[in-house]
């Protein structure tokens, strides 16, 4: 599902954190967010995101969505006291609430997306007792379980070794081209950003 950008402003009390940002992201495609430190991608993100609104300017979906956001893993707290399962079947809870039981159909989402980040082999373990890498895997596990055709991530491979890294960029690459979903992540990874389709390049809140 493509998503277009015109014109897009965003300020935090008064100050202004991105300018007049216009882009249109392509579905099916992983588009990578770039910059340094303070640049706007996290703002840019929780703009597609929704949980930020725009000061002006706007963004167009081509059909209305929930978009599936992992954040900054720094933000998740390390020793949430959950097994990997749970930590994904959690993005089941968007269609069907968290107190209703998951139906078939929910679990075999859930068997599928466990599969699909490698980590099946882990359901039962508490997410606290992982590496860095294989909780980040449980939680883009648990995003793509929302089924949305936006996914957005922030920064998901923050603090990972190369192969973890490798093994991360290459899903994202995956999940767009095989679901057609719309990848849109932020990085500071040169190797992560080469392999997406499209690069956004922002400075002090410009795109470049
Ligand atoms: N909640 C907030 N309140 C006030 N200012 C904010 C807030 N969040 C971000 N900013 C400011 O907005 C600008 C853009 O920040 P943002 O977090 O989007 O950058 P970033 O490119 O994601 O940075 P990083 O690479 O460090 O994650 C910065 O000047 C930052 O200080």
């Amino acid at each position: 599902m493509p998503v277009t950008l015109h014109e897009v402003t965003a300020d935090y009390a008064g100050h202004r954190a991105l300018h007049g940002v216009s882009a249109s992201l392509p579905a099916g495609r992983v588009t990578a967010l770039t910059g340094p430190n303070g640049s706007g991608k996290s703002t840019l993100l929780n703009l597609l995101a929704g949980t930020l609104t725009p000061t002006s300017g706007t963004l167009t979906y081509a059909r209305p969505c929930r978009p599936a956001y992992v954040i900054q893993r720094s933000a998740v707290p390390d020793t949430l006291p959950l097994t990997v399962r749970e930590t994904v079947a959690m993005g089941r809870w968007a269609d069907r609430g968290p107190w209703r039981r998951l139906t078939r159909a929910d679990r075999v989402i859930v068997d599928e997306c466990l599969d699909r980040l490698g980590i099946a082999h882990l359901a039962r373990r508490q997410l606290g007792g992982l590496s860095g890498g294989q909780r980040q895997r449980a939680l883009i596990a648990q995003a793509l379980a929302q089924r949305s055709p936006l996914l957005l991530l922030d920064e998901p491979t923050a603090s990972l070794d190369a192969e973890a890294q490798r093994q991360i960029t290459a899903t994202l690459s995956r999940i767009a081209a095989e679901d057609g979903t719309t990848v849109v992540h932020a990085t500071h990874h040169p190797d992560e950003a080469a392999a997406a389709d499209l690069v956004l390049t922002l400075r002090a809140g410009h795109l470049r």
